[in-house]
């Protein structure tokens, strides 16, 4: 199975509410969408959103990559070459994690289905069904306790608050609904890079005391602050989860090595793809690190990869935070992976099963 064309296309999709943290705000879904065609006629989708803030990739700079320095090197290219494709895509450039990304999905979905088998087979199996969190974006108190409670309604039993704002508001924040839906559902807290470390061992120490449970507390400092992560995680219980403090393997082995954090948090869009993903979640293995695997605020193609790679890596991989669908207002994506509230259902179609995108808008 050869690549004989590179597509690239855009796919908005609107939020059911604005997604908020202490990064950015969003109403609206957006992705770079890369279509491989081979051929035998096939399609390998993948995805890339623009998170400048978190990656430092635009819809530009992904529409640049992928145009002059990767479909060059896949052009005519045969895709059972997965391993060497996958090396030279990681070599050709530095950073660009998404669009490295959005090509290495499109090309394990053209892997998989070459081998006519679902991608989470293909990558070693597991189970098809999988159960996310949801994000409760950081607001007025009310409107959170409010978005907490329909969330429980609609069944959700994990609930991701993003926090780090203002460490006194945060507090209050996270008080008001944990007495809210105690007992219905578990809370873990997101405070995208929001706090200082002593704001951050003064808040979780104090949230303990008061016997509130958190499951994890996520990227809690600044991405380049190891050491303001190692501090808080030496002096609270509560798990601390790095995030946006770890891109690739180079960093996980660093983050490990000085007990930065307690569990990492897998995002293709950080890796690059599915290769990095998948030897993170290894090294984290041999190390007796518990893994999340999330997304970016993305499309379904992109949540769908990412969900088929957690599946195959159980148990390390132990947490999901794939909710981009459920806080969507719709899917556009046709065929592959199922989303309803908190449950996930893979494929069983090759590869991620996409039949068609709709509303896609294809670039000249
Ligand atoms: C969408 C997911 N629940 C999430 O919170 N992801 C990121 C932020 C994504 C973004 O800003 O696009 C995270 O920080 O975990
Ligand atoms: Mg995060």
């Amino acid at each position: 199975m050869k690549i004989v064309d590179v597509k690239l296309g855009m796919l908005r999709v609107p939020l059911i509410t604005p997604f908020k943290t202490a990064l950015r705000t969003v109403e609206c879904v957006e992705d770079v969408v890369v279509m491989l065609e081979t051929d035998t006629g096939h399609i390998g989708y993948g995805n890339a959103p623009a998170t400048a803030v978190i990656t430092g990739d635009t819809h530009a700079s992904v529409i640049e990559a992928v145009r002059s320095v990767f479909t060059p090197l896949l052009l005519e290219r045969n895709v059972a070459d997965l391993n060497q494709l996958t090396r030279q895509i990681q070599g050709a450039m530095i950073n660009n994690t998404s669009a490295k990304a959005a090509v290495e999905i499109a090309l394990f979905d053209l892997f998989a289905q070459s081998h006519q088998t679902p991608l989470y087979k293909i990558l070693g199996g597991g189970e098809s069904s999988l159960t996310t969190d949801i994000t409760i974006s950081v607001d007025y108190i009310d409107k959170m306790v409010a978005d907490a409670e329909s969330a429980v309604e609609r069944g959700f039993e994990i609930l991701k608050l993003k926090v780090g704002k203002d460490i006194g508001l945060d507090i209050e924040r996270i008080k008001a609904v944990y007495s809210a839906v105690k007992g219905r559902a578990l809370l873990r807290l997101d405070a995208n890079q929001g706090w200082t470390p002593k704001e951050a061992v003064l808040a979780i120490r104090g949230l303990e005391d008061a016997g509130v449970l958190l499951e994890l507390v996520e990227q809690p400092v600044k991405a380049s602050n190891l050491e303001g992560m190692r501090y808080i995680a030496e002096r609270v219980r509560t798990p601390i989860m790095a995030d946006e403090s770890v891109f690739g393997p180079h960093e996980v082995i660093q983050v490990i090595n000085q007990r930065a954090a307690d569990i990492i948090n897998i995002k293709l869009m950080k890796t690059g793809g599915i290769s990095n993903a998948l030897r993170i979640a290894d090294i984290a293995d041999l190390n007796d690190v518990d893994c999340m695997v999330g997304c970016m605020l993305e499309t379904s193609i992109g949540v769908s990869a990412a969900a088929h790679m957690a599946a195959a890596k159980a148990p390390v991989v132990s947490k999901l935070d794939l909710d981009v669908p459920s806080l969507c207002k719709f899917d556009p994506v046709v065929g592959g992976a199922t989303y309803k509230d908190a449950d996930i259902i893979l494929n069983e179609t090759p590869g991620l099963g996409i039949e068609k995108i709709e509303g896609l808008q294809l670039l000249a």
